[in-house]
């Protein structure tokens, strides 16, 4: 792809995540910009990746061709409303708050035929391993297509979103989904040595794990469910186990956390929706 200028407004955890995943991709250090109020959280991102770094918006923004809005939903209208007196028709701006629409970055923008995309990235995005649903306005061009989908690809998965109310189940799902993931992780291990696994080894053995059962179900052409059934011997261990979870209601509780979290973006959006200036 064309080498373009990324500009991050907020140098915080999902921009270091992806800041990562990028340099390691080939991107150009020298072509990433990064802005926060934060002096020590930049000075940690010029010394780990070299990116140059900004402590005022206008200025990381001024020879952009992608503005990637990372702050907090919280912080969202007045960083939009701050950057807004700049704005270039020739500009793409990606939004990854969770929850905040399209339509309200658009009005708080306030400008005509602005092109914008709504993506939801993960942090394992540090590792290439990312997985992120985008999806974008009318206004967006087809080379701006082609420039977002490869940045966000060259992290990981990226997949685009026709209608934009299905970015909060991915919010819940893969925005969210790999705090899920470490829960388990946290659980597996203590788990184990509360069996009497020395730690290093619990630890150990969780990991490698998760990852092969991830990798597995990823190579395979087998759904989840047939991977699982082989494990599971008949009268053996992983029934024992499997029929605990099940009492316990976990997919039950997978669908109680998995719809909290949309809800909590659908109230993100309701709440920080409207204007204040
Ligand atoms: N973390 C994740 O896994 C994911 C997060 N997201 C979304 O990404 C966004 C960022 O999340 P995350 O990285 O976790 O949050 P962080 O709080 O880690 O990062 C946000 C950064 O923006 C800085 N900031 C605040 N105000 C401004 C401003 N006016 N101008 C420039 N920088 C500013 C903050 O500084 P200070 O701390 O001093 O306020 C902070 O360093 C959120 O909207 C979130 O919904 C999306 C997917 C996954
Ligand atoms: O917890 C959050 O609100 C953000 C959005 C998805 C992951 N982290």
């Amino acid at each position: 792809m064309k080498q373009c200028t990324i500009a991050f407004i907020g140098g915080g955890n999902m921009a270091r995540s992806l800041i990562g995943g990028l340099i390691s991709n080939q991107f150009t250090a020298e072509n990433i910009h990064v802005s926060d109020a934060n002096t020590e959280a930049l000075d940690n991102l010029a010394s780990r990746y070299n990116v140059k770094t900004f402590t005022d918006n206008l200025a990381a923004i001024a020879d952009a061709d992608v503005v990637i809005l990372a702050v907090k939903p919280q912080q969202l209208q007045s960083v939009i409303r701050q950057i807004a007196p700049a704005w270039q028709q020739d500009k793409l701006l990606i939004s990854i708050a969770a929850g905040i629409r399209l339509d309200d970055i658009s009005r708080w923008l306030d400008f005509d035929g602005a092109a914008i995309v709504r993506a939801m990235p993960n942090t394992p995005s540090l590792v290439q391993a990312g997985a992120t649903a985008l999806c974008a306005n009318n206004y967006v061009t087809s080379e701006q297509h082609e420039l977002a989908e490869s940045m966000l690809r060259a992290v990981g998965l990226a997949l685009w979103i026709s209608d934009e109310k299905q970015m909060d189940a991915v919010t819940a799902l893969s925005g969210s989904g790999p705090a899920y993931f470490f829960l388990v992780l946290e659980a597996l291990q203590t788990a184990g040595m509360e069996l009497g696994l020395p730690e290093e080894t619990a630890r150990l053995l969780a990991l490698e794990t998760s990852f092969g059962a991830a990798k597995m179900a990823l190579e395979s052409d087998e759904s989840a469910c047939v991977l699982r059934q082989r494990v599971t011997s008949p009268g053996g261990t992983t029934e024992r186990a499997l029929d605990v979870f099940e009492q316990g209601d976990l997919r039950g509780l997978f669908k109680q956390a998995l719809t909290a979290a949309a809800q909590r973006a659908d109230e993100l959006a309701e709440q920080l929706g409207q204007d204040y200036d």
